[in-house]
């Protein structure tokens, strides 16, 4: 869907940003671009809505050359979520929302109907935010209107640079679960900047591992943990790979034991992050939670710290 063929930026410093990028997203991928300060990754984002050009190579997408594309029309079908979310401040949040499809032309009414959707898939009523102000809502919530508005004009890409950087690591988090629930609906294919490995690994389908101008490793989150490519990767990564294993491992029906009848006060479903399972785990005397069939909500069995060794293990083994 987007494909970097020998792509490289020199800025006309003598900077050169970006050397020989050479990847593709596939349709409905979600890659995730990580790496240190300076390293290249907004200026590769930023070439595939045109706002910086390249200096060689090309970038396709859907296997057009978006160089023969018109920028403006390409942005329409691009959407694109900054850091600093940029909401017009006298606008409200649900004119906010439907500013893309009315510049586009769809008529008032509709274009507000689909806003209220959005945001009612974001996560935020629009009853009680929709006639709000951005100055009235916290970071949070600015940044989820900021993700309802690029999705408003249904563009089949986006382009993210840090779309969860201005809000502390709880409300992260929370917001990167509802991003991933939200992707699973939306199928977008999507180009995400971040300098947070643990995002990146939580959200990647793919990660590009940047160096300097470089990308070092391009693969699954799993297979960066376990194999990273390079010296540089592997201290990028660190040393606690365990640890992130947590991050990427599902809760499996092999690592769950019978339920004994006395009733879990928390639970996981199948599927969800060993992480998760844990943090939960650790509040709770018991020491076991419950685990449930995310699709009927019926009751598998409980998880104990041993169960979540158990998937740990089995999780390094099989990427070793
Ligand atoms: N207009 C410019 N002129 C000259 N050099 C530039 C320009 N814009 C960026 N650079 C340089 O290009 C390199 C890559 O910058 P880029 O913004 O892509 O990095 P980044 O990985 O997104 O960094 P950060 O995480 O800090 O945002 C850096 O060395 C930066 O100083």
């Amino acid at each position: 869907m987007i494909r970097f063929e020998h792509v490289t930026k020199r800025y006309p410093d003598g900077t050169t940003a970006v050397e020989d990028l050479d990847f593709e997203v596939a349709e409905g991928e979600l890659v995730t671009l990580v790496g240190p300060s300076g390293c290249g990754k907004t200026t590769t984002m930023k070439m595939v809505n045109r706002l910086i050009e390249p200096t060689s190579g090309r970038i396709l997408l859907g296997g057009e050359d978006i160089a023969a594309a018109d920028p403006v029309e390409l942005r329409r079908r691009i959407g694109y979520v900054i850091q600093q979310v940029g909401l017009f401040p006298h606008k409200t949040v649900l004119e906010n929302t439907a500013t893309v499809p009315q510049l586009i032309g769809t008529p008032k009414a509709k274009a507000r109907a689909r806003a209220a959707e959005l945001l009612e898939l974001v996560g935020l009523d629009p009853a009680v935010y929709g006639g709000r102000y951005p100055e009235q809502l916290s970071g949070g919530q600015r940044q989820r209107v900021g993700v309802a508005r690029a999705l408003a004009a249904d563009p089949p890409v986006l382009l993210m640079d840090e779309p969860f950087g201005a809000v502390d690591p709880v409300v992260r988090e929370r917001l990167q679960n509802e991003f991933l629930t939200l992707q699973k609906t939306v199928r977008k294919t999507i180009l995400l900047v971040t300098h947070d490995l643990e995002e990146a690994i939580r959200l990647g389908d793919r990660i590009a591992v940047y160096g300097n101008g470089t990308i070092e490793q391009f693969a699954r989150p799993a297979a960066v943990l376990a194999a990273p490519a390079t010296e540089y990767v592997a201290g990028f990564v660190g040393a606690d790979r365990g640890l992130k294993h947590l991050a990427v491992t599902a809760v499996a029906p092999a690592d769950v034991e019978a339920a004994d009848g006395k009733a879990p006060t928390a639970e996981v479903a199948l599927g969800a992050s060993l992480r998760e399972a844990l943090a939960l785990l650790l509040r709770e005397d018991s020491g076991r939670i419950g685990v449930k069939d995310p699709d009927t909500g019926a009751l598998v069995g409980v998880l104990t710290p041993e169960g979540v060794h158990r998937a740990l293990r089995r999780a390094q083994l099989q990427e070793a």
